[in-house]
């Protein structure tokens, strides 16, 4: 019996996805389509019935204006809103601002397809000489966190979710069990590694999840928070399929 509910979001296509860059902690604005991708998510939600007590996302710009174009659809513009880098994306390292297609046509796309989905192998690191290594590291947004000590250069899914699972279990899961209806919005990453989490998913598992933009998706959870439906997507089968295909084909050479 399903006793809880969380609505989770990937925030809609951004500049750089649009430019198909490698984006990770850049903080790279909505692009139009990411706008009206965000409206129909809250449109969809809206229709759908939800209303909701508490929001979380990253603290970075596209997940933001995501969950901001999904409250004012579903008329929540005034809930309170729990910002953290612990949901950001996972981090590229020496990855970011790289184009993926040339990537893979460089490093080919067995390579590519490592770097992006497999669960322990990172990125390169980011080094202090790299085009945007200040731009993120000096970001006024990381003044109450991450230490630098934890600072990351690169990050695996692994250690994506060893930084975003401390959230979930300390401050998510405590609200959903008071009967608070939540709704994340964050990232393809950070989401894949609580969707791998809830949903005990293998390492091998989990590598051929792509979570497409703006298509908010559903958990009902029993009362020991295991699922009873898991990533039920609010649009229709087959244009959740093709968002996802596009997904994973942006890590081919052209
Ligand atoms: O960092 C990025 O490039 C994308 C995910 O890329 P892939 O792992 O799908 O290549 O993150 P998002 O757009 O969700 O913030």
């Amino acid at each position: 019996m399903a006793k809880y509910s969380v609505v989770m979001v990937r925030h809609g296509e951004s500049e750089w996805n649009l430019k198909n860059l490698f984006c990770g902690w850049y903080d790279a604005e909505l692009s139009a389509k990411g706008n009206e991708e965000a409206k129909s998510a809250g449109e969809a939600l809206k229709n759908a019935g939800y209303k909701f007590d508490i929001a979380h996302t990253s603290v970075l710009t596209r997940a933001q204006k995501t969950l901001c174009h999904i409250l004012e659809a579903t008329g929540q513009s005034d809930l309170p809103v729990c910002k953290t880098w612990r949901l950001n994306e996972r981090h590229y390292g020496g990855l970011t601002g790289l184009n993926k297609a040339e990537t893979a046509a460089k490093y080919g796309e067995d390579q590519v397809q490592i770097w992006r989905r497999s669960f322990d192998i990172p990125p390169p690191p980011m080094e202090e000489d790299h085009p945007y290594h200040s731009v993120i590291v000096k970001d006024p947004r990381y003044k109450d966190g991450p230490s630098p000590a934890e600072f990351p250069k690169f990050e695996s899914l692994k250690l994506t979710i060893e930084r975003t699972l401390p959230y979930w279990n300390d401050v998510i899961v405590p609200q959903i069990k008071e009967g608070k209806k939540i709704l994340i919005a964050a990232h393809g990453n950070s989401l894949r590694g609580i969707v791998k989490y809830l949903d005990n998913m293998s390492e091998d598992a989990i590598m051929k999840l792509n979570l497409p933009t703006g298509i908010p998706f559903v958990y009902e959870l029993d009362e020991n928070l295991k699922p009873v439906v898991s990533l039920k997507f609010l649009g229709d089968e087959e244009t959740v399929r093709k968002a996802m295909e596009a997904v994973a084909a942006q890590g081919k050479a052209k």
